[in-house]
């Protein structure tokens, strides 16, 4: 569904350059739920604009559903952005529209589509498990509520994939735990393509696979030992996963580069060093600070 390859976004800032993605690898399967974790500033929100077709990258490949991303001209990416993606952001401010019901909002996407349908609005609602709420005002609806209407519109227009921008950054711990178990049952019952960023790592347990990003590069990857749909098919009602889920990965790019992760190298005190021994020993390769002699 969505394949990077050495993928570059410079920002032009006051006559300065950001790098905020500098050579980022990544493939995402159809009907994959995945979280992406960093630090703040690692240029997770940048990816998850490239993904949703707000902004370009400035070089490298990007391939969403087959189709080449930096041959879109304005007209393509409007229709992409219109039919294939869904988009979630924490601050309800940028998805609702406060002085229309719930059912209204979502309604709006239809519109612009030339497809409204009242039906149509009324059956996301209720997928969103907000049917009862339908009249209500946006400030006559919690924080939880008002981000699963905005769900209800990034699904108005049927994408294939959803992308939402720490979508429970705003929300208590419960309301978090819901808003993760509805993105769960739109990938497991709809097919979709969840791609969600988050700081918190409590919820990137609840995904099949997450994804770090480093300085604008792919640094590590845990893919869930059991998918996350199994899972669930048991944990239904519990809310406590297992601690030790997933197994961990670092990402090799097509060059054979990995990042060996900062807490091994500190950990074998080989921090610092320009350089490293590398031997085979049978199948394993043994990294080492370089002897003496
Ligand atoms: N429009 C922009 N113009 C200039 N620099 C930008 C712009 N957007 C992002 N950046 C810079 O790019 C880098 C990556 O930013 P980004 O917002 O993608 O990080 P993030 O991982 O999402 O951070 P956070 O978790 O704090 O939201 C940062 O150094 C940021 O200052």
């Amino acid at each position: 569904m969505i394949q990077c390859e050495n993928l570059v976004k410079i920002y032009q800032a006051s006559g300065l350059e950001v790098v905020a993605l500098q050579g980022l690898d990544l493939m995402i399967e159809k009907g994959e739920f995945t979280a992406i974790i960093g630090n703040s500033g690692s240029g997770k929100s940048t990816l998850l604009n490239m993904l949703g077709g707000l902004d370009r990258p400035s070089a490298g490949k990007l391939f969403i559903d087959g189709k080449d991303m930096l041959k879109f001209n304005e007209k393509e990416l409007t229709e992409y952005k219109r039919d294939t993606v869904g988009f979630i952001w924490q601050n309800n401010a940028r998805n609702l529209i406060p002085y229309l019901t719930a059912v209204e909002n979502i309604e709006i996407p239809m519109l612009l589509n030339k497809r409204l349908r009242r039906e149509r609005a009324l059956e996301l609602l209720d997928a969103v498990g907000l049917y009862h709420r339908k009249d209500n005002l946006l400030h006559q609806l919690s924080g939880g509520e008002q981000q699963r209407v905005a769900i209800g519109i990034a699904l108005a227009n049927q994408p294939k994939l959803l992308l939402a921008d720490e979508p429970t950054g705003a929300v208590d711990t419960k309301t978090a735990d819901q808003i993760m178990q509805l993105f769960n049952r739109l990938n497991r019952e709809l097919g979709l393509t969840v791609v969600i960023v988050t700081h918190d790592q409590r919820l990137a347990k609840r995904v099949d696979r997450v994804i770090a990003i480093r300085d604008g590069r792919t640094s590590s990857e845990m893919i869930r030992r059991k998918s996350y749909a199994e899972e669930m098919a048991v944990l239904e009602e519990s809310l406590d996963l297992e601690e030790d889920s997933h197994d961990e990965y670092v990402v090799m790019d097509q060059s054979g580069r990995i990042q060996i992760p900062s807490n091994y190298l500190e950990e074998l005190e080989l921090a610092g060093l320009n350089k490293l021994q590398l031997h085979l020993e049978g199948k394993e390769i043994v990294i080492r600070a370089p002897s003496d002699d």
